[in-house]
């Protein structure tokens, strides 16, 4: 998709990598609303883009995505200042295994339900002109990350949802193409977290993993990630490709064709009188 003129709406604007995929979409030609909890960083970021970009390239939303309400009312007022939705990028995360359900709420239940909000704006049976949804998951989201194994989780949960709803999209004939982000560890302020008794909980006890982890997978900085999100986004077709990011490679995930194609290669027999007919 050409990104010029084009309208997009990113959570988790404020900083991070939300600002590095805004900033990238602004450069681009795109306008952007900006969708942040963070009310204070989210207005300095605005005043910056205007200077930058001019007043009527962004608008920013206090947004909490944990609220349905408050989701809907961005959208609401996405489309009444630039008229259409064109790209959604669903980023805002969190990492906290100590209030997990906190987790849970902001990296799944939360893109779940923008991602049906974006689809809801974009598809063609309700008039819109169809669109891309990019879903920021992480490399946690193909394989456990032993320190945060809900936040594993909800990334799990982005990869999954987004590949079988653009499968459910494509099928549908929506109009609406879905794509997903899995970078290493990146250097923004999450990181910290890593470490943090408060946000790890019972695995603070296995920091020294993560910095292993680090040293294996590696550190990006922002405008890295946000080269691979724009790739994403021009990219054409495409539609429930996940693209993996590391200091090393920027590639397309290859899943198996069937969940039975990652068996072992020496399965047990099935139990008796339950094999297939
Ligand atoms: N940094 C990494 O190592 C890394 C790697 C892979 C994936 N990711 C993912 O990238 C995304 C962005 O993370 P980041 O590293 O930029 O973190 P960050 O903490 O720097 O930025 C996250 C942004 O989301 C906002 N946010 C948090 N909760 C929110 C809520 N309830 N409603 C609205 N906004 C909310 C924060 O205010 C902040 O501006 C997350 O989904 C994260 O899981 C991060
Ligand atoms: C938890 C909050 C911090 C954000 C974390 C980011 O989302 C980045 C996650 C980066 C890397 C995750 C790597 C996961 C690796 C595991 O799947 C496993 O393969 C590691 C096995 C290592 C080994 O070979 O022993």
């Amino acid at each position: 998709m050409a990104v010029n003129g084009k309208i997009a709406l990113v959570t988790g604007a404020a900083q991070g990598l939300g600002r590095g995929f805004c900033e990238i979409l602004l450069k681009n030609g795109a306008k952007v609303a900006l969708l942040d909890v963070n009310k204070e960083v989210g207005n300095d970021l605005k005043a910056s883009l205007d200077k930058e970009f001019g007043p009527d390239h962004t608008l920013f939303l206090t947004c909490d995505v944990t609220s349905e309400d408050q989701l809907s009312d961005a959208y609401q007022k996405t489309l009444e200042k630039f008229g259409k939705i064109d790209i959604v990028c669903n980023n805002a995360g969190i990492a906290n295994e100590r209030d997990w359900e906190k987790a849970v709420a902001v990296n799944l239940v939360a893109v779940v339900r923008s991602t049906y909000l974006a689809l809801q704006h974009m598809k063609k049976q309700n008039g819109g002109q169809g669109g891309l949804i990019v879903n920021i998951a992480s490399m946690a989201g193909l394989g456990p990350l032993l320190t945060s194994p809900v936040y594993t989780a909800t990334k799990h949960g982005v990869v999954g949802f987004s590949r079988a709803l653009a499968e459910a999209s494509e099928a549908c004939d929506f109009g609406v193409r879905l794509k997903v982000l899995c970078p290493t560890f990146v250097r923004t302020a999450i990181i910290s977290t890593l470490s943090s008794e408060e946000y790890m909980g019972l695995f603070s006890c296995l920091h020294g993993f993560t910095e292993q982890m680090i040293g294996m997978f590696g550190m990006l900085e922002v405008p890295q990630v946000a080269e691979a999100f724009l790739q994403l986004v021009v990219e054409e077709g495409k539609n429930g490709s996940v693209l993996m990011v590391t200091p090393e490679i920027t590639s397309y995930v290859e899943f198996p064709k069937s969940p039975t194609d990652v068996l072992s290669g020496n399965p047990s027999p099935s139990a008796p009188g339950s094999s297939p007919q």
